[in-house]
């Protein structure tokens, strides 16, 4: 099981022979078919699951992660050469840093036993699955006191209304998700919880995969188009903002899918706390800020053509130039709630609204786990 839901996001299928795993293969639920059907692919080359990560099959930053550990053993299985097979996983999507994170992890054991990388890619995806319990947990603490702090000082309001961009949750994850991991926690512990969905235009994850999650879930929630999202804070309609993230830099930058920005602007005019939920491993020290990121770049016709169709469902001319850049990057200044992580929140402003770097603050909370595990 890759999480706990009715369905699976990806699955190793192991096949035995004589009492044990003589082969494997890997299903992985195809999200280009979300809300329609639900349907798996299954993957046996390396290769496959490089294209399936590049076409989208699967996406979300972890649950790309882990579904390229499995590439890793794929291809490793089959005896081609490692270099081979990380720089083509590698590549199939840069910008999310889990990416990278769970195929060096694969690469440091420095084995071509493909049992023992396949031992390995469970366990992250198994650590994963606790991450976003963490996280969940976490975030849900620190937006439910806010939220009753907000109550205290005389907000009227019983429902607590976050707004989301993308998607986040299982369907993203190895586990329960990130963002929309800490909006099912605060619809459990809380109960009146309502979600603005923003559609999240190229590829629509809000409106195809994040309401499908929410309407299994039983929480409500509400569609809007992506330039929605200001009017509706300048309404009063939306207290939080929870958006998961693809990789933050050093400086507390967040790249996360295209549309982010503009709400992060839109949340500090109105003073409204924006979050943003990710695992350690989204974190890249090495990169410093913002700047130094690559964005990846899709192709024109996911925007002129959405619905891959016939072309009479083309939104614009056919030849129409598009640039169309897959995520965006939210300056340090504007995360005015913090970086909720499995260790923690971390704050990337000081109350004076000087920067503060991630790096120390990691490390105290890596500190503070370690004593709360000994004690
Ligand atoms: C927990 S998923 C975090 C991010 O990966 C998510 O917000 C996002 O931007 C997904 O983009 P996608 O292009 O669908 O892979």
């Amino acid at each position: 099981m890759a999480n706990t839901e009715p369905y699976d996001t990806f699955r190793w299928v192991p096949v035995h022979e004589h009492g044990q795993d003589e082969d494997g293969y890997l299903l992985v639920l195809d999200q280009r078919e979300i809300p329609h059907q639900v349907s798996y692919v299954r993957l046996v080359d390396y290769r496959e699951v490089a294209e399936a990560i590049r076409d989208m099959v699967v996406r979300g930053a972890p649950a790309i992660g882990a579904v390229a550990a499995y590439g890793y053993v794929l291809g490793i299985k089959s005896g081609e050469p490692e270099d081979q097979v990380y720089h083509t996983l590698y590549a199939s999507r840069p910008t999310a840093v889990n990416l990278q994170w769970s195929l060096d992890a694969l690469r440091q054991l420095q084995t071509t036993n493909w049992r023992r990388l396949l031992w390995k890619a469970n366990e992250l995806v198994a650590s994963e699955r606790l991450m976003n319990n963490k996280i969940a947990a976490y975030g849900a603490e620190e937006i439910l006191k806010r939220w009753k702090q907000r109550h205290h000082e005389g907000c009227k309001d019983e429902t607590l209304r976050v707004l989301h961009h993308c998607n986040t949750g299982s369907l993203a994850t190895a586990g329960g998700g990130t963002a929309l991991g800490v909006i099912r926690k605060l619809a459990a512990l809380h109960g009146k919880v309502h979600v603005h969905v923003n559609e999240t235009r190229p590829r629509l994850q809000g409106a195809r995969l994040t309401c499908w999650e929410l309407r299994q879930w039983g929480i409500p929630y509400e569609l809007s188009v992506d330039a929605a999202a200001p009017f509706l804070m300048a309404q009063g309609r939306i207290q939080f903002v929870t958006v998961g993230a693809d990789r933050i830099a050093a400086d507390g930058a967040v790249a996360n899918k295209i549309g982010t920005l503009m709400i992060a602007i839109a949340a500090q005019h109105y003073g409204i706390p924006f979050y943003v939920c990710a695992p350690c491993s989204t974190i890249d020290l090495k990169t410093p800020t913002g700047a130094a990121m690559i964005i990846e770049e899709r192709s024109a016709t996911e925007v002129l053509n959405p619905s891959g169709k016939s072309s009479d469902q083309w939104l614009a001319p056919v030849d129409t130039p598009v640039y169309n850049p897959a995520f965006d990057i939210t300056p340090p200044e504007l995360i005015t709630g913090g970086i909720v992580t499995e260790l923690g929140i971390l704050r990337v402003r000081d109350q004076a609204g000087a920067g503060i770097g991630l790096a120390e603050q990691l490390q105290q909370l890596e500190q503070r786990q370690k004593q709360i595990s000994v004690e």
